[in-house]
């Protein structure tokens, strides 16, 4: 793996917002009451995770958001500027509050329910604000925590530069053909390749999208089709707090890896790498490893 002393720039459009973590012994059940054994509040949201994953991995990064005007909006801007992200193009709102995930939690398995609120506001003008940075970018990052129109536009628009983009699919909707061409790398959960591709077997989405597609499963596991065989690689989670932000890990390791000019391999191995250590710490953001816990 090859780490040149060069800064990759990226940009992140995307959520952020506040998690809410309840511990509990077990998940409940549909229509069953359980009680937590703790609850604590977090950094997160997809888009806030992979400026910080990114950022801590050596990148200059700006994140392109929106936050309500309200004090967690305040914490989240100043939680991204400690972690040395750019906010220039963190927008806010009156219209909603700020972002936030309501986690349920037992034995590392989590159970999201996103309020996207603020994040819901992000618009394509905030998008054209960034131009003259799309220019200058080596990568641009999207989730599906933002509208659609704001992905597609922001993926078109890291086209026109000729600039990298990838996508984590999540939370897994449907995604039009014309964006899952344009993309250069796709993250996605196994369990949801029907919700996105529109095709159930993950022979076929490999198959077809072959280098570019990256299946993950909860137990640290990448699976993608190299265009002559199925290549799997598994990382064993260094320790195991919360199976929380382990997709966004992947894409931030991956993304910095391909900024590099590493191999798809590598990117794959540095991602499955940068994805064990957050497990370790709670919340989606805590254990986001820095390039120096790898290489010092
Ligand atoms: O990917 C993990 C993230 O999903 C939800 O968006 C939560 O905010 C959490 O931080």
């Amino acid at each position: 793996m090859n780490f040149s002393s060069e800064q990759p720039k990226i940009i992140v459009v995307g959520s952020s917002s506040i998690d809410l973590v309840l511990e509990t012994d077990k998940l409940p059940l549909p229509n069953e009451t359980v009680l937590a054994v703790n609850s604590e509040s977090y950094f997160g949201g997809k888009g806030a995770n992979q400026a910080v994953g990114t950022a801590r991995l050596g990148a200059s990064v700006y994140f392109i958001g929106c936050v309500g005007m309200d004090p967690l909006g305040q914490q989240i801007m100043r939680n991204l500027v400690g972690e040395n992200v750019n906010v220039g193009f963190v927008h806010e709102t009156d219209k909603e509050s700020t972002g936030t995930a309501y986690v349920t939690t037992s034995e590392g398995n989590a159970a999201i329910v996103v309020v996207p609120a603020a994040n819901k506001y992000l618009n394509k003008s905030h998008i054209d604000e960034a131009d003259r940075y799309f220019h200058t970018s080596d990568l641009v990052l999207v989730q599906l925590e933002v509208s659609m129109d704001v992905v597609e536009y922001t993926v078109k628009k890291a086209k026109k530069y000729g600039k990298k983009v990838g996508l984590y699919a999540s939370p897994a909707m449907r995604v039009s053909d014309e964006i899952l061409e344009a993309v250069d790398f796709i993250v996605a959960k196994s369990n949801e390749l029907f919700i996105i591709f529109g095709e159930e077997k993950r022979e076929e989405v490999l198959k077809k999208y072959f280098n570019k597609v990256f299946v993950r499963d909860d137990t640290n596991s990448t699976i993608y089709f190299d265009g002559t065989e199925m290549k799997y690689y598994r990382k064993n989670k260094d320790k195991t707090v919360y199976k929380m932000g382990m997709g966004d890990a992947f894409t931030s390791g991956f993304a910095i890896a391909l900024c590099h000019g590493n191999s798809v391999e590598d990117c794959v191995k540095f991602g499955n790498e940068v994805s064990s250590r957050v497990s370790g710490g709670k919340g989606s953001q805590t254990g986001l490893p820095r390039m120096s816990d790898f290489f010092s």
